[in-house]
């Protein structure tokens, strides 16, 4: 399903899968928060990286789990694996290698789970009533450099003077070498909080070597900067001047940010949009723990995805503290309202 994308490095390609999927894709939903509704302990520098090493039958579990849901996309456990992360703990450069490397082998191997076990569900059927296999992508995850220095400082984006855009190139270069060569389909730029983060990835996708495409999400507090305090729109032209970038979107911002966003997006980019909000919920990064929002529940969340697909756009998901069930109701509000009528979904 992945040569879908890798056979064209242009949005085109991901415009091709949206119209296999039938007009949007479901992206999964919070990884680590799933990770942790099975016991996993993840209050630790890597994160939800830790498993790669403690527990990778959960990361497979995990993956199942979201695809059981309706996701077309699955995405890697790769957000706070990092080479200097791995290092830190004590392992050699070849074992942090090895586990990047197997964060997109677990989620290719639970791909071919899913298509084998779950046959019935995994099929669609098209106007003519012909059976069609779902379509799965699997996108690998790189968290922002704030996210490796494991203190919240994704939300912040400040990273002070001494990180350059060519020290960030250095920081995520072999990461991102590795993980386009790990069976994953494209590059999950996530929770970007500045321009110049965007802009290190941008030369890094041009450099020989990555030849899978990307998407660029970014994160916001407000609806219209990123955490840096730079615009959306500036940031989203950065991407959008990347032919290999086939889609441009937001993660893990509260979903009541989400339609302003589309708004500025769709003025300054004809790739399509993804979006994948948190709960709402705000990150408490020294204690790693999650405060409640008196503001929004999962139901208001997913009373939002009509609005965001009339807004222009395309991929809809859920970041952390959403579950397995706010992606089956994305799925089912999605396939509800899909112009297809004939197209049955099992979901
Ligand atoms: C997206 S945040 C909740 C990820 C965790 C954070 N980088 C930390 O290490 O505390
Ligand atoms: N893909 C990551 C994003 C964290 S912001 C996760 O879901 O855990
Ligand atoms: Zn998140």
């Amino acid at each position: 399903m992945g040569s879908l994308v890798k056979e064209g490095t242009s949005s085109s390609s991901m415009t091709e899968f949206l119209e296999k999927c039938g007009g949007y894709a479901v992206v999964d939903g919070g990884f680590a928060t799933e990770l942790e509704r099975h016991g996993a302990d993840i209050k630790d520098p890597l994160w939800s990286a830790k498993c790669l090493i403690t527990s990778p039958h959960l990361v497979t579990k995990v993956h199942l789990d979201y695809l059981e849901s309706g996701a077309n996309i699955i995405i890697t456990a790769s957000y706070q694996a990092t080479i200097q992360g791995f290092v830190a703990k004590g392992l050699s450069v070849g074992e942090a290698e090895s586990l990047l490397r197997r964060s997109g082998e677990l989620s290719c191997e639970a791909r071919e789970i899913f298509y084998n076990r779950c046959n019935k569900g995994s099929w669609d059927f098209d106007h003519a009533g012909k059976a069609s296999r779902r379509p799965v992508l699997v996108a690998a995850s790189v968290g922002s450099y704030g996210a490796y220095l494991a203190d919240g400082s994704e939300y912040s984006g400040v990273y002070g003077d001494s990180v350059s855009k060519e020290s960030l190139k250095d920081f995520h270069r072999r990461r991102v070498q590795i993980l386009a060569k790990s069976g994953a389909d494209l590059i999950a730029f996530e929770t970007i909080p500045n321009k110049l983060e965007a802009e290190a990835y941008v030369d890094l996708l041009e450099e020989e070597g990555i030849d899978i495409p990307a998407w660029f999400a970014f994160t916001s507090k407000d609806g219209v900067t990123v955490p840096s305090g730079e615009s959306i729109k500036e940031c989203a032209e950065v991407a959008d001047s990347c032919k290999k970038v086939v889609a441009i979107g937001i993660n893990c911002t509260a979903p009541r940010y989400i339609s302003d966003l589309i708004i500025s997006l769709r003025q300054v980019t004809h790739k399509p949009i993804i979006v994948y909000p948190n709960s709402g919920e705000v990150y408490d990064g020294l204690n790693k723990k999650w405060i409640k929002s008196e503001e929004e529940s999962e139901e208001d969340f997913v009373s939002y995805v009509s609005r965001w697909r009339e807004e222009g756009a395309s991929l809809f998901g859920g970041c952390c503290r959403t579950t397995p069930n706010t992606i089956k109701a994305i799925a089912k509000v999605l396939s509800c309202e899909s112009s297809v009528p004939s197209k049955l979904k099992f979901w």
